[in-house]
């Protein structure tokens, strides 16, 4: 103690004025970073963090500028061989046997009769009740902006609260792949509206 306090070092001015400069110094550069961070955020408010801010926005205007910004990026691959395109069709119609199949599986794997008998529970009608999706909801998140319906692809199954939502979120990022907008529980709740609906 006697030491610090004794030793002309740390009483003199010019230390104490180099801390002031360095604290000062400091300060500035956390300044400039804090306005910087803010700057990129104001830029770019919703792109980076989208599945995070989700709940901040409306589905269809956080969907629509993702849409658009992929599009734009893949812009430059829109220009085809004539090998890609063959390729193409014959893809188109292996998705269009798939679909059949897919309809095929589902009309004899299972029944509406045997459906309707195994599933439906009080419980389960108030909780239709409470979250099913309604035609039109679905109608609207369908047909948003394109216009031929199909049965689905692929299909997310998972327990309540298992990130099922996350996982549909980080897929419909993709411009390849076209999702709905709320889950439309086919399988569960829906299922004797058939088909079409399905669609
Ligand atoms: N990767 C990862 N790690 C940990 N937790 C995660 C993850 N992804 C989603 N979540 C959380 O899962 C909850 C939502 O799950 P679901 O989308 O299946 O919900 S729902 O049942 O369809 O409503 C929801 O939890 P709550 O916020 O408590 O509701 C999400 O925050």
């Amino acid at each position: 103690m006697a030491f610090w306090s004794s030793t002309s070092v740390f009483t003199s001015k010019v230390p104490r004025k180099i801390l002031f400069m360095f604290t000062l110094s400091l300060s500035v550069t956390y300044l400039f970073y804090s306005l910087m961070s803010c700057y990129n955020s104001l830029q770019f408010p919703l792109q980076e963090n989208y599945a995070y801010q989700g709940r901040l926005v409306t589905e269809e205007t956080t969907f629509v500028t993702l849409r658009e910004k992929l599009y734009s990026a893949s812009q430059g691959f829109n220009e085809f061989t004539e090998a890609e395109r063959t390729t193409a069709v014959s893809t188109v119609k292996d998705h269009a046997e798939a679909e059949q199949r897919t309809v095929e599986w589902i009309r004899t794997q299972a029944s509406p009769t045997k459906s309707a008998a195994a599933y439906h529970t009080t419980a389960l009608e108030r909780e239709h009740q409470e979250f099913s999706t309604t035609d039109s909801e679905l109608r609207v998140n369908c047909t948003m902006d394109y216009g031929v319906k199909k049965l689905p692809q692929a299909i997310i199954i998972g327990v309540k609260k298992g990130g099922t939502r996350a996982l549909l979120e980080a897929l419909r990022v993709h411009p390849d792949v076209r999702a709905v907008g709320n889950e439309p529980h086919f399988f569960d709740r829906n299922y004797e509206k058939g088909l079409d609906w399905y669609r």
